[in-house]
């Protein structure tokens, strides 16, 4: 970490090989986030949001919405999450926005993880595949979230292709919503939980690699004691920071010695913060510092709260 903030403009989605082979993923988000801080920002453009920041419910509104975030973060910040639903709601206009921040977030030196939660039978999740992982598509990104819910198997053209572009998959695994536990707590055959055949599927699919694998999990940080094994050697993404509840101070209890690979994701708690940059990049200072501070151990003595 470099800088009394731990953000700094180091060009976080750099190859770093010079070869012209890609990275992998999970070595680009190591770096990321060994130099940038470890947090992810959700760009979640919700209609209330445009509204709060004075702007038209529209494309033109989502547009300013979206490059003022990336305009004001993408050199400081690991990790842009944009959620596509949010873009996808405006039509063929809205997915133009997207490609555009995802174009302008990954030239500023940011990886960019699409939330786009696919799943589906294997010969389409290929055309899923081909859509966020494939480095000639328009929406190419670092890597996407995936659901296993077909059955992890059913996700395997979109690990191919993330393994050619070196790019990362993020499976969801215990979610951050309360009705997630109906399905992911369930009992499989064999007597371990949904989710723990998912941790453990993400865990092969990572086993040897250095510094990190390329299969991240989602495991919600609002989940307290989750009471699985989370030592999958890839990124685990934490969504549920802020609007929903829970602060970095939280991450400790859930994830235990897996703390290294976590990265927290925060949305509507700091896009809350605009339309001034400053006030935006302050947040997500703020919340760098407290994160860092709680993987440090100093967090609970320093009485941070990042809310
Ligand atoms: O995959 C995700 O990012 C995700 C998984 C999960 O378990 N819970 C969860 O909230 N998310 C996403 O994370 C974001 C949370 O937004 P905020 O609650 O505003 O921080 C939304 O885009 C959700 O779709």
């Amino acid at each position: 970490m470099t800088g009394s903030s731990g953000t700094t403009p180091t060009g976080a989605g750099a190859p770093g090989t010079g070869s012209g082979q890609q990275e992998p993923f999970g070595a680009r988000l190591r770096r990321a986030m060994d130099t940038r801080g470890q947090l992810c920002v959700g760009i979640d453009p919700h209609a209330r949001l445009l509204t709060d920041w004075g702007l038209p419910d529209d494309p033109g509104g989502l547009e300013r919405f979206t490059m003022t975030v990336v305009d004001a973060l993408a050199e400081h910040t690991a990790v842009f999450k944009p959620q596509s639903a949010f873009f996808e709601r405006f039509g063929s206009r809205g997915v133009a926005v997207l490609e555009k921040a995802v174009a302008r977030a990954r030239a500023a030196g940011a990886l960019v993880l699409m939330d786009a939660k696919r799943g589906d039978i294997g010969s389409t999740m290929a055309a899923y595949a081909a859509t966020y992982l494939d480095k000639d598509s328009p929406l190419f990104c670092d890597a996407v979230t995936v659901s296993p819910y077909l059955g992890f198997e059913s996700l395997r053209p979109a690990l191919d292709a993330a393994a050619v572009s070196g790019a990362g998959v993020f499976v969801l695994a215990l979610t951050s919503n309360p009705e997630g536990a109906q399905v992911q707590r369930a009992t499989a055959a064999g007597g371990r939980s949904v989710a723990q055949v998912m941790l453990d599927a993400i865990a092969a699919e990572n086993e040897g690699v250095r510094p990190l694998g390329s299969v991240g999990a989602v495991v919600g940080a609002t989940l307290g004691e989750v009471g699985a094994d989370l030592a999958v050697n890839g990124p685990l993404l934490a969504p549920g920071v802020g609007a929903q509840g829970a602060t970095p101070a939280d991450l400790p209890a859930v994830f235990g010695a897996a703390l290294p690979n976590v990265l927290p994701s925060v949305s509507r708690d700091v896009l809350r913060h605009g339309p001034d940059a400053g006030a935006l990049l302050k947040s997500v200072r703020d919340y760098v510092d407290h994160v860092r501070a709680v993987m440090t151990g100093t967090g609970e003595s320093r009485g941070i709260t990042g809310r």
